[in-house]
C-alpha cells in the first residue's frame, strides 16, 4: 500500500539546507496500521504531508496505492486525495455550517458514491446516531473527533492518515477515539498511519516506528514504548 524508498526532504536551516527526511524507507501493507512518534520537529508532519501529496519529496520514490506521488501534477494530486485519502486532524476541521450527517457524507458525495446503510452504520458504530442533525459547535471535543473519523472513512479510502488525532482530547476520550479509529480501520480493511506523541495511542497500532535523524526506526513490540528522547543514537 505504501512504498517509500530513498526519500529526501530538505528544509532551509539558516544559510544551509538540511535533510529533515534523509534516505527514509517506509513500507506498509494494506490493512495494517502504524504509529509514528518522534521528537518535536523531527519531521513527522512533513512525512504525512508527503504521503498526502500535499508536499513533495526532493529525492526518492513515494508510492501509495500503486500511484507515484512524486511525479503527479496538482490536479492528479487533488484526485488522489479525493478518492484515496481520509485525513483526521488534531483540530477536527469539521465544516461548521453543516450538520454531523452532512459532514460525514460529504466525501462520499464528492466522489459520487451512494449514501446509505454504510454511513448509518458508521454513525451508529461511532455512537453518533443521536447527534446526526446537530451542528459541530454543539458537540464535545470527543464527539467532534468521532465525526471527523466517520468523515475520513466516508468514501472508503485506501489510506487513512491521522496527525495527532487525540492531541486535543482528555485521557478518557483519547482512549475511546483511538479504539474506534484503529478498530474501524481494521474492520473495514483500511490502511492507517497515525502520528502521535502518546504511547497509549501508539499501543493500538500493528507496528510502532520512531522518526529520528530523518529515518524511521522500528520499536520492538515487546519492549515498553520509549519516549522519543530515551532512544540513544
Ligand atoms: N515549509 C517549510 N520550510 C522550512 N522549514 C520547514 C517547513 N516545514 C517544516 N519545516 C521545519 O521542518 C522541521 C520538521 O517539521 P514537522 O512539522 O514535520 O515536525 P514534527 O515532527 O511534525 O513536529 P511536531 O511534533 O512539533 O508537530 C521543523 O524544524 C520545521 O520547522
Amino acid at each position: 500500500m505504501i512504498d517509500v524508498s530513498g526519500l529526501v526532504k530538505q528544509i532551509i536551516d539558516g544559510h544551509s539546507n538540511k535533510n529533515i527526511l534523509d534516505n527514509l524507507e517506509f513500507h506498509l501493507e494494506a490493512n495494517q496500521s502504524v504509529a509514528i512518534s518522534g521528537d518535536s520537529g523531527s519531521g513527522k508532519s512533513t512525512l504525512l504531508n508527503i504521503l498526502a501529496a500535499l508536499d513533495y519529496s526532493d529525492k526518492g520514490q513515494v508510492k501509495v496505492a500503486g500511484l507515484a506521488l512524486n511525479i503527479m501534477s496538482e490536479s492528479q494530486a487533488d484526485q488522489f486525495r479525493k478518492k484515496h485519502l481520509g485525513i483526521v486532524f488534531q483540530q477536527f476541521n469539521l465544516i461548521d455550517c453543516l450538520s454531523v450527517w452532512d459532514n460525514i457524507t460529504f466525501p462520499a458525495r464528492l466522489n459520487g458514491l451512494p449514501i446509505g446503510s454504510y454511513h448509518k452504520d458508521l454513525l451508529e458504530q461511532l455512537g453518533l446516531s443521536s447527534h446526526k442533525d446537530k451542528l459541530p459547535v454543539n458537540l464535545s471535543g470527543g464527539e467532534q473527533q468521532r465525526v471527523a473519523i466517520a468523515r475520513a472513512l466516508s468514501h472508503q479510502p485506501s489510506l487513512v492518515l491521522a496527525d495527532e488525532p487525540t492531541g486535543n482530547l482528555d485521557d478518557k476520550n483519547s482512549q475511546a477515539v483511538s479504539e474506534l479509529l484503529f478498530g474501524l480501520c481494521k474492520k473495514l480493511g483500511l490502511t492507517l498511519v497515525v502520528v502521535t506523541h502518546s504511547p497509549k495511542v501508539a499501543a493500538f497500532a500493528d507496528t510502532r516506528l520512531l522518526l529520528r535523524q530523518g529515518q524511521l526506526h522500528p520499536v520492538a513490540d515487546q519492549s515498553p514504548y520509549p519516549t522519543p528522547n530515551s532512544v540513544s543514537s
